[in-house]
């Protein structure tokens, strides 16, 4: 049977899966670091790619493979393919002031009316993450530099693009040189730039060229083409994968990582899947996408061509690193810590702000700690205020959805501190819902491997017409836990919250 690879070029690591493409089954697995930041040069996320690939033994064997990844980092190039500055992440907070002019520019003025116009036409009102707000910093604070950009891309975009052998001119790695028309990407990732839009064009989705001039000042600069959720975008350099196989390896056109984690573990409509990574992640598959101009939930694209809703933070599986740092402990000991400590950790509560915030929109917001008493100081008391207070924004995140319409029939934990006992003893108690812990995995390197299988299955039939579905790989379920809700952890962290 052929193999597949997906994967996920996260904020913090590259992860490499490679499975069987009829059966979905596991055959091996690679993973390596990323360096620390909001601020990357897109190489790193190469080299990694490669130990990652070296670690699950290679990918000559694959018949195709596709990458997801962070969503909304801006990757700028220039006309010889060379990166020209390094890569500004979802998580950077510094383009807050551009989201702002943004929002009133096409407000005229009116930024109630600028929130919902800027929604309606990309499905989102803008924040620091978006791209778009990245290329207005960098348009008024480095203007040489916005002189030289040739192309803009995605994290995901920019590595399917060296993977197919490309890449800047001169550089060994990259051996078919720096063809900017040969980037590539998908409606998912493209519906997080802020100059797409998805549900454009009568459905099919269209670049915004108006709004990438409003911040970019100009709009000619190549974009990467968006492909449809199982086109084929080319073949993977020999060099790098499917030297082994006939014809190559088929390149998928990737994904965003919640679009890729949404089609990793099979979401439906009904089901809302947390995920607890660097961001924390609420999001639900849904036929058409809200446009909520409150800003609370985002309205990108699944990659099935679907929408996919989402309200995330910035602030979620960092908060119990910064926990396990503050208490000297190991993911184990933080978990048994916090379930030590009673529900609402006797009045202790820690809005979690460590990073600013994106949802609610608090660039400049720091964490507080509220309700220290003698009684509170205490280790269990403190890790378990770490962890309610990211399950209450991920819990904000939840209420906000239902509020567009979203149904809620079962709830998914994903990413990596999804596998803490403690997390996934006290989310159905802040959640007031059962949750269901599928097996622990990588879902959104899950994904892409589903979608390189989908366009293995795709590829030489009539627009993929005999294969309009992704295929049939199953997610296994664990356990559902469930909990008495424990309303007191929501009320008091709503209170300290709108005093931050
Ligand atoms: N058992 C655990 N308990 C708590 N946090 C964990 C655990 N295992 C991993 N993590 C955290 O999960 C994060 C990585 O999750 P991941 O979903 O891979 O993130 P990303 O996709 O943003 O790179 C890290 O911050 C790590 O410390
Ligand atoms: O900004 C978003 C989604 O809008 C984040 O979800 C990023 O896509 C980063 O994801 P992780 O690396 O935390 O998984």
């Amino acid at each position: 049977m052929p193999l597949v690879a997906g994967v996920d070029t996260s904020t913090q690591s590259c992860k490499i899966v490679v499975r069987d493409a009829a059966t979905g089954e596991l055959v091996r697995s690679g993973s390596a670091k990323h360096p620390d930041g909001t601020e990357i040069g897109p190489d790193h996320w190469w080299t990694a790619f490669t130990e990652a690939a070296d670690a699950a033994g290679g990918l000559a064997d694959v018949a195709a493979i596709a990458v997801g990844g962070q969503q909304h980092g801006m990757v700028v190039l220039d006309a010889e393919g060379q990166v020209i500055r390094d890569a500004l992440l979802w998580n950077d907070t510094r383009s807050a002031d551009a989201a702002e002019a943004l929002i009133s520019e096409l407000g005229d003025g009116d930024r109630a009316a600028g929130a919902q116009r800027w929604a309606d036409a990309v499905g989102s009102v803008l924040v620091a993450s978006l791209t778009v707000t990245k290329l207005r910093w960098l348009h008024d604070a480095e203007p040489e530099n916005a002189a030289r950009v040739a192309a803009v891309a995605l994290p995901h975009d920019w590595l399917s693009w060296r993977i197919a052998g490309y890449g800047p001119a001169g550089d060994p790695s990259a051996p078919l040189g720096p063809d900017l028309n040969a980037l590539f990407t998908d409606r998912s990732d493209a519906s997080g730039t802020g100059y797409y839009d998805a549900q454009g064009a009568d459905g099919a989705g269209e670049y915004r060229p108006d709004l990438l001039r409003m911040a970019l000042g100009r709009d000619d600069v190549v974009l990467p083409r968006v492909l449809g959720p199982a086109e084929s975008g080319g073949v993977a350099h020999p060099s790098v994968a499917g030297a082994d196989v006939e014809g190559g390896a088929l390149l998928g056109p990737g994904a965003g990582d919640n679009a890729g984690a949404a089609l990793g573990v099979g979401m439906t409509t009904g089901d809302v899947a947390i995920s607890i990574g660097t961001s924390g992640v609420v999001s639900a598959v849904a036929p058409r996408r809200t446009a909520d101009g409150s800003g609370a939930i985002n309205g990108f694209a699944d990659a099935t061509g679907n929408a996919l809703m989402l309200a995330v933070t910035l602030n979620a599986a960092r908060v119990l690193d910064a926990a396990r740092e503050v208490l000297d402990a190991g993911f184990d000991e933080l978990a048994s810590l916090a379930l030590r400590a009673p529900a609402g950790s006797d009045g202790l509560v820690l809005v979690p702000y460590l990073e600013g915030e994106r949802t609610p929109n608090r660039p400049d917001a720091t964490g507080t700690l509220h309700g220290i008493r003698l009684a509170t100081s205490t280790r269990p008391h403190l890790a378990r205020a770490y962890i309610e207070g990211m399950l209450c924004g991920l819990a904000d995140g939840l209420d906000s959805l239902k509020a567009q319409g979203v149904p809620v029939e079962r709830v998914l934990l994903i990413g990596g501190a999804a596998q803490s006992p403690a997390v996934q003893e006290i989310a159905p108690q802040v959640l007031g819902l059962p949750i269901a812990i599928p097996e622990p995995g990588e879902y959104v390197a899950d994904g892409a491997a589903r979608q390189a299988a989908w366009v293995l299955a795709a590829t030489g039939t009539a627009a993929g017409a005999e294969h309009p579905a992704p295929p049939a790989w199953s997610t296994t379920i664990t356990a559902t836990l469930d909990a008495d809700p424990r309303p007191v952890i929501r009320e008091q962290y709503a209170a300290v919250r709108d005093l931050v």
